[in-house]
Formats: C-alpha cells, sequence, structure tokens
C-alpha cells in the first residue's frame, strides 16, 4: 500500500459544517438509538453526508486490505456535549452527545449494520470509552493507567464485527490508540499454516463479564459468555486468503496452546505484530476506522484527570452481516447480541 492510500480524509471546513448540522437535525428528528425508524433510514441519511466522506469511507472498505483510515475535521461542541462522565452506568440516554452517536451510526451505514452486545455496558448501542477510576488497572477501554494490550475486538466471538468505529470527542492530552497490521510474508509457511488450523482458544475477555455490567445475570444473557468460557472450542488464528490472511487474535486472554508446534507458531505471530503496533492518535473530532480482520488496536496508558475534561471516545461496531446472528437476536429488529 502506498503511503497515499493512508492519508487521512481531512474534511473541508464547510463539509464539516454540513454534517454538524446534518447529525443535529437527526438527534431532533428521531427520540433515541432504540428507534426502529432510525435503524430504518440510517442508508438514506448516511446518504446526505459529503460525498467525498462516503467515497473515502467505502475505498476503504471495499478494498479491504488497509487496517484502518482516519477522517479528520468533525466539529464537536464542548459545551454542548458537558463534562466527560465518571461512568457509563446509569447515565440518563440519549445524553447531549447524542449528535455524535449519531454520527457513528452514519458511518456505520456506509459499512453494513451497526449492533451491540446485551454483556456489554448493559446493552447500549453505542458505548462510551472515558477512564474509569475503579477501573484504572484493568483491561477495559475504561481502564487508563495499563497499556491496553492489542486485541481484535471481541475476538473470541464468532460474531465479532467487521468494523470497529472510534469517534473522539474529547482527548487533551493526546492519548494514542495504538494499531498494527500483519505482513503475512514475514510468518515462516510453516507458521502459516498451522495458524490456519483450530489449534487455539481465546477467552471471553472482561468487558462480557456480569461484574462489568449493572443488569444481574437475569433472563440468562451472559449464559453463552459462560458456555464459552467452560467450553474452550479450538479457533484458527488466521482465515481467508493465504496471501493476504485475516487475522484473529487478543493474546492477553490466550493461554500458550500446549503443543509445541502451536506454541512456536502463535509465539511468532504476536511477536510480529507487536513489533509492528504504532500510535494512531485519534484527536477531537477525529473518527478512527478499524477493519476488525485486518488490524488489532490497544491503547498507550496515561495519567487520568477525572475531573470532565478526561479522554472521551464512542465506539460502535459494524457487521457486513446482521443476519448471521439472528439466533443471539431476540427479533429481526433488534441490534444486540446475547
Ligand atoms: N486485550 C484486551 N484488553 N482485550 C479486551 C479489550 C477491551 C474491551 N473490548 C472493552 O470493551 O473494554
Ligand atoms: O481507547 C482506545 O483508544 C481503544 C479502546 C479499545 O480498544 C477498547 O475499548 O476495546
Ligand atoms: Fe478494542
Amino acid at each position: 500500500m502506498s503511503k497515499a492510500d493512508r492519508a487521512p480524509y481531512v474534511l473541508e471546513p464547510d463539509e464539516a459544517r454540513t454534517i454538524a448540522e446534518h447529525v443535529l437535525a437527526v438527534s431532533r428528528a428521531y427520540p433515541s438509538f432504540d428507534d426502529p425508524g432510525l435503524m430504518l433510514d440510517l442508508p438514506y441519511l448516511a446518504g446526505q453526508l459529503p460525498y467525498g466522506v462516503q467515497r473515502h469511507l467505502r475505498e476503504f472498505a471495499m478494498g479491504d486490505r488497509a487496517g484502518y483510515c482516519v477522517v479528520r475535521g468533525h466539529l464537536v461542541d464542548q459545551e454542548r456535549i458537558g463534562p466527560t462522565p465518571e461512568h457509563w452506568r446509569a447515565r440518563h440516554r440519549p445524553g447531549p452527545e447524542f449528535p455524535e452517536e449519531i454520527l457513528l451510526l452514519l458511518y456505520s451505514a456506509l459499512l453494513g449494520e451497526p449492533f451491540g452486545w446485551a454483556t456489554q455496558q448493559d446493552g447500549v448501542l453505542v458505548h462510551d470509552i472515558f477512564p474509569v477510576r475503579a477501573h484504572e488497572n484493568d483491561q477495559l477501554g475504561l481502564g487508563s493507567r495499563e497499556l491496553l494490550t492489542w486485541h481484535t475486538e471481541d475476538a473470541f466471538h464468532p460474531y465479532r464485527g467487521d468494523f470497529l468505529l472510534l469517534a473522539a470527542l474529547r482527548n487533551p492530552d493526546h492519548v494514542p490508540t495504538t494499531v498494527g497490521e500483519l505482513d503475512v510474508s514475514a510468518l515462516s509457511p510453516h507458521d502459516v499454516d498451522v495458524l490456519f488450523q483450530e489449534r487455539f482458544h481465546i477467552a471471553p475477555d472482561e468487558s462480557h463479564l456480569p461484574k462489568n455490567n449493572s443488569t444481574g445475570t437475569r433472563g440468562g444473557r451472559f449464559d453463552g459468555i459462560q458456555r464459552m468460557l467452560d467450553e474452550q472450542r479450538p479457533v484458527a488464528v488466521l482465515f481467508g486468503d493465504r496471501e493476504a490472511p485475516c487475522l484473529r487474535l487478543d493474546p492477553y486472554f490466550m493461554a500458550e496452546p500446549t503443543d509445541a508446534e502451536a506454541a512456536r507458531a502463535f509465539r511468532a505471530i504476536v511477536e510480529h505484530v507487536d513489533a509492528r503496533m504504532r500510535p494512531v492518535v485519534a484527536d477531537v473530532g477525529d473518527l478512527l476506522v478499524l477493519n476488525n480482520h485486518r488490524a488489532v488496536h490497544g491503547r498507550l496508558p496515561f495519567r487520568a484527570r477525572y475531573d470532565g475534561t478526561d479522554r472521551w471516545l464512542k465506539r460502535v461496531c459494524v457487521t457486513a452481516d446482521l443476519a448471521k446472528s439472528r439466533d443471539m437476536r431476540a427479533g429481526a429488529e433488534s441490534r444486540l447480541l446475547g
């Protein structure tokens, strides 16, 4: 890939204004993101975004090679969104940052369909990422003091998203997200063979555990997660095109395989990706779009402020195939897996 392909799309001032006015109007026309009408209208509403940025995201998605792309220059009304919250729990929704959440949903519609998890942040469609004191040292988006180790988002799950959107509402200390892509030619053909085989196990990460939700285990919403913890079904780390494979990894939640051949291949790919991780700062107004099969991501450690001015990102998962998860959703119109 050439350097030019990786250049961010920088919105012209008039494009940024058009987008800001559009998402404000949409946020007034629809009551919340649980509104089925909003989900029905997403492609129509996304079609009203400036052509240049639509085209940029479509080229990224259709190209299916680059791990990430960036759109820079969105306007974020700092007054309107108010201070960075202390916790996502018990927040009134939609909150004052509903227009920014709408923006993520509109971009989602250019890539597929947005969805959420019944087992994450009490089942909201658009997730909050800001430092929470009680999670300071945890391997969660809500952590801060520790390196958030790199991962495929929801790597443990067969229905994980194809794309992941991160939008920065504020990031005063320019805390970097980290992104890494695979160069398969650097691995030995034998290791690649092994990594294509179902010889690895990825446990559900802690964001899906009852202790990190406030819904309780009512209705058995965590039964599926518990089953995956118990079963430890083996999965492949690489899949797809042998010349340009997709990857699925979250080493923090993977034990090194017990057989020596798989363990060697596992160590080789983890070292390879480790060495290729790069910082990508999502500053205020930036959208970072990740291809969840082509890039892994994490976040560098930072010192949280806890004074209302902290880094605040919004996140949504996007699937190109909503129908495949129908067995996990309460109805055809539901966007929540679990
Ligand atoms: N290696 C890891 N820390 N994996 C878990 C990633 C964080 C998780 N996706 C969250 O929402 O908080
Ligand atoms: O904070 C970031 O930049 C990334 C967070 C993340 O990867 C996550 O919450 O899963
Ligand atoms: Fe993540």
